[in-house]
Parts: structure tokens; sequence; C-alpha cells
């Protein structure tokens, strides 16, 4: 019999833990050979590495809907896409490509009962143009952050000048929210991440006005240069420094979009995590929706 293999949790990172190789371990095990009535064996094909599954490692997450990776036990993660090999399911047939949040195991079958809570979704991949990993990305849980977060709590008009700044912003969720802020009709769009490459990509690539360095130069006086109207609209995939850095520089009655905060997901703190009080402050002061 083939052998399945996959990645267990073994221990935690602690209070202010960088992750490391020996959190994790990989075992492997017997796969079934084929599946029962109502289930599917898939073969995994790609798996999304999140940013929150860092807060999975820590004993509690600080909210509701993202739970705990338990010691000892298989790692799953948000998303996941795979390819039916075997179905005793009559919705599936060897072949489909499908996606749900998934287990991992590594370039190995597995076996998956239909779940109320997880349903194993059919891709439509005639959509995709090739691209398997779309599902995950834009076409996925990300592109509906980044979209749902403009829309619903950007407060954009076109035609009112308005000046977004994105953090995080050629990460998969940044990039897609500074484009999305373009076309929803703001007027300047400001990114800021970890790189000149990164930088480029921005500029060249995604049509965003301007990119600033974080590592290599003054945030402050970069974003009072480039937004000489101030902030309007800030998507914060980051939090902490830069975050109160954006934050001081935002107008009145202005947005933040609270989608993440990366910077201190190594540190032991609740989610979302505390802001310094002249932030808190300035927020109230200024009217700021956060
Ligand atoms: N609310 C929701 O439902 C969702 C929230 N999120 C959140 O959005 C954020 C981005 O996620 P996603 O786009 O998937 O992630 P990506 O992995 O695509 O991008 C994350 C980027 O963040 C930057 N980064 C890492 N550490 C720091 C730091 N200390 N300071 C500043 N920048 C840092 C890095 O780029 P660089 O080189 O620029 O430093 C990194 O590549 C995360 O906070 C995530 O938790 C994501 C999906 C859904
Ligand atoms: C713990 C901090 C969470 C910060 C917000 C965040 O990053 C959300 C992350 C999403 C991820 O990148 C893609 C997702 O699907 C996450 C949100 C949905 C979580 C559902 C989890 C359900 C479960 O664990 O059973």
């Amino acid at each position: 019999m083939s052998t399945n293999a996959h990645v267990i949790f073994l221990k935690r990172p602690g209070a202010e833990g960088i992750p490391a190789d020996d959190n994790f371990g990989f075992e492997k095990f017997p796969y079934p050979a084929s599946p029962d009535t109502g289930e599917v064996l898939i073969k995994t094909l790609y798996l999304s590495v999140d940013p929150a599954l860092r807060c999975r490692m820590n004993e509690d997450t600080g909210v509701h809907y993202v739970t705990p990776w338990e010691i000892g036990k298989e790692v799953d993660g948000f998303m996941g896409v795979g390819q039916v090999v075997q179905s005793a399911d009559p919705g599936f047939s060897p072949g489909d490509i499908v996606e749900s949040q998934a287990g991992w195991p590594w370039v190995a079958f597995f076996k998956r009962k239909q779940e109320e809570q997880n349903p194993l979704r059919k891709v439509d991949t005639a959509l995709l143009g090739g691209n398997l990993t779309l599902p995950l990305t834009v076409l996925g849980l990300i592109g509906l952050t980044a979209y749902l977060g403009i829309k619903e709590k950007g407060g954009i008009s076109a035609g009112q000048n308005q000046t977004l700044v994105v953090s995080g912003a050629a990460g998969a969720c940044g990039s897609i929210a500074g484009q999305l802020g373009r076309l929803e009709g703001c007027a300047r769009v400001v990114g800021i991440c970890g790189s000149k490459e990164k930088c480029l990509f921005l500029t060249e690539e995604l049509g965003f006005d301007a990119a600033i360095n974080y590592k290599t130069e003054n945030v402050k006086e970069r974003l009072a240069t480039l937004c000489p109207e101030g902030v309007d609209v800030y998507f914060d995939n980051v939090g902490g420094e830069i975050s109160d850095t954006v934050i001081s520089q935002m107008n009145k009655n202005s947005n933040v979009i609270l989608c993440g905060q990366i910077a201190v997901y190594n540190k032991d703190l609740p989610y979302p995590p505390p802001i310094p009080e002249r932030i808190e402050n300035r927020i109230k002061e200024m009217s700021i929706n956060r």
C-alpha cells in the first residue's frame, strides 16, 4: 500500500516567539485504498500559507473564528486546491479540481468526507486560464477580503480627490486592495512595502502612484511628501509602528480598513492588538473610523 504523509504541529513558539522548523513534524501513514460512500480521495495540489496561521500556533488566537492548532495534530490551513483521484460521491468525478479548507498532507492522497461546515467545492477551471492557484488568491478569500474592505469600509467615492495608503502593499491582499481603490475612484494610491523590487512592482505594474520602502526610507517624511492633503483611506495589513505613522497623517472622518496586523503576530497579544494611547486619542479626536 502507498503511504500518505502529513505535517503535524509539535510545539508552540511561545511568547514573542519566532516560528522555527522544529515547531513542525512530518509523519507518514497509510492512505485508504478506496473512498467509502459519500467520500472522495483528493490529491493536494496547492495550499495557502497565510499570515494568520501564525496566530493558530498560539494557545489562543484571540478571535473566535480562527482556532488554535492542537499539539500533535495535523496542521490545517484556511484553503487548498486539489484534484479528485477517486470518488464515491455522485457529485464528483476523478479529475475534478476542487477547493476546501484543507489539511496539510504533502504531495499525497487523502480522504475527505463532505462536511457541512467545510464544503468541498468544484472549481470551474474554464474561468482560471490554467492558473489553479487563483481560487486561493484573487478569486478566493484574499480577493474577497480586499474587495469587501475597500467597498464596505473605505468610504471611497469617485471625484472626492481621496488618497489611499496601503501597507503590506505588495502582498496578496494589499496588491489587490490598492488596485481596487484606484478603480473605486481614489485620486492617489500609495503603497508601503519592504523592498525596491516590490516598490517597482507597485508603481510600474499595478498602477500605484507611489511606493515607500519602509526598510530604507523615512515613512513619516515620505508620506507627508506623497500625501500633501493627508490620508483619507488606510488599508492596514501590518499594524505596529507603520500604522501609527500613517494614522498620525489621516484626515478628519477618514477610514482605516483593519485587514490584518502582521507586524505584531509574533507577539503574544490579543487580536486586534492594542495601539498606543496617543494613536487611540487621535482616532477619537479626528473621528477616524477603524
Ligand atoms: N481579515 C481577513 O479576513 C484577512 C486578513 N488578512 C491579513 O492581511 C494581511 C496580509 O495578508 P496577505 O496579503 O495574505 O499576506 P502576504 O503573505 O501576501 O503578504 C504579507 C507581507 O507583509 C509584509 N510584512 C511582513 N512582516 C512585516 C512587518 N513586520 N512590517 C511590515 N510589513 C510586513 C511582507 O512584505 P514586505 O516585504 O513588504 O515586508 C509580507 O510579504 C495579514 O495581516 C493577514 O493576516 C489576510 C487575508 C484575510
Ligand atoms: C487571528 C488573527 C486573524 C487576523 C485576520 C486574518 O488575518 C484573517 C485571515 C484569513 C486568512 O488569511 C484567510 C482566511 O480565511 C482567514 C479568515 C477566515 C478564518 C476562518 C477559519 C475557520 C476555522 O479556523 O475553522
